[in-house]
Formats: C-alpha cells, structure tokens, sequence
C-alpha cells in the first residue's frame, strides 16, 4: 500500500501530533488529528510559549534597572527606574500570543488537508480509535464549540492505518498541596493571576521551577525557590548550575536547598508550605513545579496492548513504534526527553517510518536544549556527567566570558563555554553555554556535534571580533592536541 492509500490518525496536537501531521499530509495520506483542548497542545498553550512570553517580558524589565550599571540613567526616575509590571496585562498579552499561534497551527493543518477534530481520543485496537467529540474544554476560542449533535456523550469512530499516540504529559501535584488556581498554583494556572504575588513560593527546582522563579523574580516579585537536592537544575551541568544559583541568591531570591516540601495549605490571604524537616515556609502563592505525569491512563492503551513503563510512559524504540504494529507514539507521552523539539522530531520520524519514506532513528545525541534564565543555559551532546562517570571518553575546556571583549562591552558577568572532544579523534561531541542568548549560540556546536567536526575544524573557523562566538573558538583551540600531546 502506498502512502496516498494510507490513514493516519494522530490523537493529541501537540508538537508531537502536529508536526507529524504536516508530513503524513505532504506524503498524500488522508490524516486526521484529534485534540481535545486546542491545537499547538500544552506546548503552545500553557508551558513553553506562554512561559517564554513571560519570561522575555521580564528581561525586558530587567533592562531598564540594569542601565544605570552602564551609565544610563532615567531623569528623575525613582533608584528602582519605576518601572512595574501590570501582570493581568501582561497576562493578556501572553494568552492571546498563545492562541493565536494556536490558531496559525490550526490553518496550516487545514490548508494542508488535514482533518482537525475536537474530541478525546480512544484507542478501542490496532486501527481503531474512537473520539468523544462532546468533551469539555477548559481552553476556548480556538476552535468551535461541539454543535448541538456533538454535546456530551457524542462519538465518533475513526479508522487508520497508522495511530500516532502524542498526548502529551500534565503537571504532577502533590496529594498534600492540591493546586486552587488562587493562591497554590501549577505552572498551568498562573496566566490566570491578577496580580504580582508579593511573595512567591516555587516549589521544584528543575527547569520548569528555575525559569518561572527567575521570571517572577525579573517581574519584581519576592520569591523564595524550594529545592530538593544540593544544587538548582540537579539534571543539568553542575558548573552551570552553580552560576545560576549563585545569580539567583545576588538578586534577592531566596534558595532552600535540601529542602523538600511537604504540603501546602492556605491560611487567608497566605500560604504555608512545610518541609519536609520541620520548617515551614509562608508566603502569598506557591507554585508546583514538581514535574509531569504522562496523558497515558483510560485511553484504552494497556487493553490495545501498548507496552506502558512503570511511570507510566508510552513504551517506544527509536523509530517512536509502541509493542503494536501499527501504532506509533511520540513527544511527552513516551517520556524520552520532554522537549518540543524532540516531540516534533519523534513525531516526523514515525510518520517517514510508518508511511515508507526515508528515516533515520532517533539520535538524543544531537538535542540542543536551552534553560531561559539569565543566563541562558544551553546544551548540547554529551554531558560533563558522561565525561565523569567514563561513559564517554573525553576531556573538556571551560573557558570563563570575563575574559571575552564583547561580553566586557556589554556587563556580561557570569557566564562561560564549555567543550566536549572526544579523546584521539579530537571530535566535539558536546558543549554548555552559559550566556545571554546561550540559545542561539549554541547553534555552532551543535552542527558540530551533528557533523562529527574535530576541534581544529571549528577552531579554524572565523568568528566576528569582538563577539561570543570568539569564546567558543578560543575553547577549541584549546582543546587542540598538540603533536605528541
Ligand atoms: C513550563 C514549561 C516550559 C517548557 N518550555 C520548553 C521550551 O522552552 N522548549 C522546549 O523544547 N520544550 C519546553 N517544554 C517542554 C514541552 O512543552 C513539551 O516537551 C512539549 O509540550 C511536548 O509536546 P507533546 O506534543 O508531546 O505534548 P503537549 O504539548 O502536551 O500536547 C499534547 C496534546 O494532547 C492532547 N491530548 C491529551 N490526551 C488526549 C486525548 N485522549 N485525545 C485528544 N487529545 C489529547 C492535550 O490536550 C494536548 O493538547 C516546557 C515544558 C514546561 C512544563
Ligand atoms: N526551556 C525548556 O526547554 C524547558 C522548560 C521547562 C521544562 N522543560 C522540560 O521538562 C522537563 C521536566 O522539567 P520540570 O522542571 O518540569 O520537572 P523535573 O522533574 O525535571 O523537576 C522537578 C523537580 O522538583 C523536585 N521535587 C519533586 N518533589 C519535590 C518536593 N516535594 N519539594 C521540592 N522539590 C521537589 C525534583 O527533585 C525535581 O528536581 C525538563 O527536563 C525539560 O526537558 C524544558
């Protein structure tokens, strides 16, 4: 059967579901992708545009107090610059950013001839979904309410060649901290604020928890962070998160490390979030970022034979196929690495692989992610934690920007650039950025990474004076092996 012949049902829009849809269509099958809450998924319209959005308007805030360390000063402004922000404006703007992008993905769906239904989807067998089209949604505006024949209760069954499973995740919560949309929030609630909490209570600092602390903290907002482990990011590069923590404490925010929480309960106009030791902590909201749980339960999954781990996850190989011939999963759902990227990726490789067209397997090795605090973190590759565990054989360079001319211009003062070789062939094979806008230069070692360029190769490069860029060159040079060295 050729892929104009083919079916594919995607359940879930998410960067997993729709990216995969725009192929599967341009490959000439007929594709339908179910959503139940609006397309773009959690992606888009709660997690990562909408907290992006509010972090970028909090370094633009961070500007203004930020000019007089460089001699600019606002005539007669208070020494806070004056500068507020009005956080149910802000709000607005986010959500609509949100919907409208939301609304951009639904109209190149449908001008690609893909079907876009509202409804939940359930797995009855291989081949077999059915669509609750009569579900409540708790997003609107996007997409048109349930006509009259679909109101509750109402389905509709869907046959396919192909499923693709991209239900996503949600946030976890704790049974002893359950989220009031008020004043104890998941990351999912806080667009509803009306208002700058005084004083914010994050509790988790992996990178949901870090970046929505340095965003509050940036809105000017008191803000107490609640970690765990040793050290901020525990899952990331430790040098890097050491950077950042010790950032966070010389801006005011307050970081418990140790420090697990136990509950959290209202008391008025307060919250009171206990430790897990005995303290307890009292601020004006707390906000769970305690990570994710998987959109995998009552969806006819296990029945189906789906292999699910024991956390939950969609079982999946490097092709995103399930246990079953025929469906596919990708993005949060399989718990490979949450990213969006990653998502759209496993999403795409399924659809070549399920349709018959050109596939390379998944290669986690090549994944650049970006932490958006200030600094940026971004990664690449292989991990210091490989290098140390002798997982991997390399040696690494850490070079500090103090030394770099651009980052001087322009008080740059935390930060640095890290490199990965691999010992003999002197291949990159990774690298950490700590920087403003690490984001976008960490693009250079990532083509590294991905076309196995040696450490000369990427020295020898020209790089803009006075720039960056400079400091990652100069890492490689670094990393040059001398003859008999
Ligand atoms: C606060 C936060 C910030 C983030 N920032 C970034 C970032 O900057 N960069 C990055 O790369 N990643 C980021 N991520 C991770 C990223 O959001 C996820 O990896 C990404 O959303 C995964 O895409 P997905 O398609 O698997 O799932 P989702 O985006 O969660 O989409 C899944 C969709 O499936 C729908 N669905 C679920 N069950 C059903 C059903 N039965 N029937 C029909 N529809 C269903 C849901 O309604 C949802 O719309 C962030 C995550 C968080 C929490
Ligand atoms: N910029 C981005 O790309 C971006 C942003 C956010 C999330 N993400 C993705 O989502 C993934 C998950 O990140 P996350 O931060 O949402 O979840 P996470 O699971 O990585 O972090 C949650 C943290 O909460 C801590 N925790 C759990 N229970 C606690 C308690 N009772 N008290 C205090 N701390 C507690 C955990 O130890 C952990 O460090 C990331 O690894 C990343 O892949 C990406």
């Amino acid at each position: 059967m050729s892929a104009h012949e083919k079916s594919v049902v995607i359940v879930g829009g998410g960067p997993g579901g729709y990216e995969a849809a725009l192929p599967a269509a341009h490959l000439g099958a007929k594709v339908t992708v179910v959503e139940r809450e609006g397309l773009g998924g959690a992606a888009v319209l709660t997690d990562c545009v909408p907290s992006k959005a509010l972090i970028a308007t909090a370094d633009f805030m961070d500007r203004f107090s930020a000019a007089e360390r460089i001699g600019v000063h606002f005539e007669d402004a208070p020494s806070d610059q004056g500068v507020t922000a009005h956080l149910s404006e802000i709000n607005t703007r986010i959500m609509n950013l949100a919907a409208a992008q939301s609304q951009d993905i639904r109209d190149k769906l449908v001008t690609a001839g893909v079907e876009v239904i509202k409804g939940a989807g359930h797995i009855v067998g291989p081949g077999v979904v059915e669509v609750a089209t009569g579900v409540p949604s708790v997003e609107s505006g996007e997409e048109p309410a349930p006509s009259s024949q679909e109101r509750a209760g109402a389905t509709r069954e869907l046959t396919a060649d192909v499923i693709l499973i991209a239900t996503g995740a949600r946030p976890r919560v704790l049974d002893s901290a359950i989220p009031d949309g008020e004043r104890i929030l998941t990351w999912q609630q806080i667009y509803a604020l009306p208002d700058l909490p005084e004083h914010l209570i994050v509790i988790g600092s992996g990178v949901t928890g870090a970046e929505l602390a340095h965003a509050y903290l940036g809105l000017g907002c008191r803000v107490t962070l609640v970690s765990s482990r040793e050290r901020v990011l525990p899952g990331e590069d430790q040098d890097a998160a050491t950077v950042l923590e010790e950032v966070f404490r010389s801006r005011g925010m307050e970081v418990l490390n140790r420090s697990r929480a136990g509950g959290v309960v209202r008391d008025g106009d307060s919250v009171v979030v206990s430790l897990e030791d005995g303290r307890e902590v009292r601020g004006s909201h707390a906000l769970l970022a305690v990570g994710s749980i998987p959109n995998t339960q009552d969806m006819g999954l296990e029945e189906a034979g789906v292999t699910l781990s024991d956390s939950g996850h969609i079982v999946v190989d490097r092709v995103s196929r399930t246990s079953v011939p025929g469906i596919y999963a990708s993005g949060d759902c399989t718990g490979v690495l949450p990213l969006a990227s990653v998502a759209a990726m496993q999403g795409r490789i399924a659809i070549a692989h399920a349709l018959g067209d050109a596939v390379a397997p998944l290669n986690l090795g090549r994944v650049s992610s970006n932490i958006f605090t200030d600094p940026e973190i971004a990664t690449v590759g292989v991990s210091q934690a490989d290098v140390d565990s002798g997982k991997v054989d390399a040696r690494s360079v850490m070079l500090p920007l103090t030394g770099n001319p651009r980052a001087k211009m322009q008080n740059t003062k935390h930060g640095f650039v890290k490199i990965f070789a691999r010992n003999g062939s002197d291949t990159i094979l990774g690298g950490v950025v700590v920087a403003p806008r690490a984001s976008e230069l960490i693009f250079p070692l990532t083509l590294a990474v991905a076309n196995r360029l040696n450490v000369d190769q990427f020295a020898s490069t020209f790089t803009v004076y006075p720039s960056m860029s400079g400091s990652i060159a100069e890492a490689a040079r670094q990393l040059h092996t001398t003859l008999g060295g």
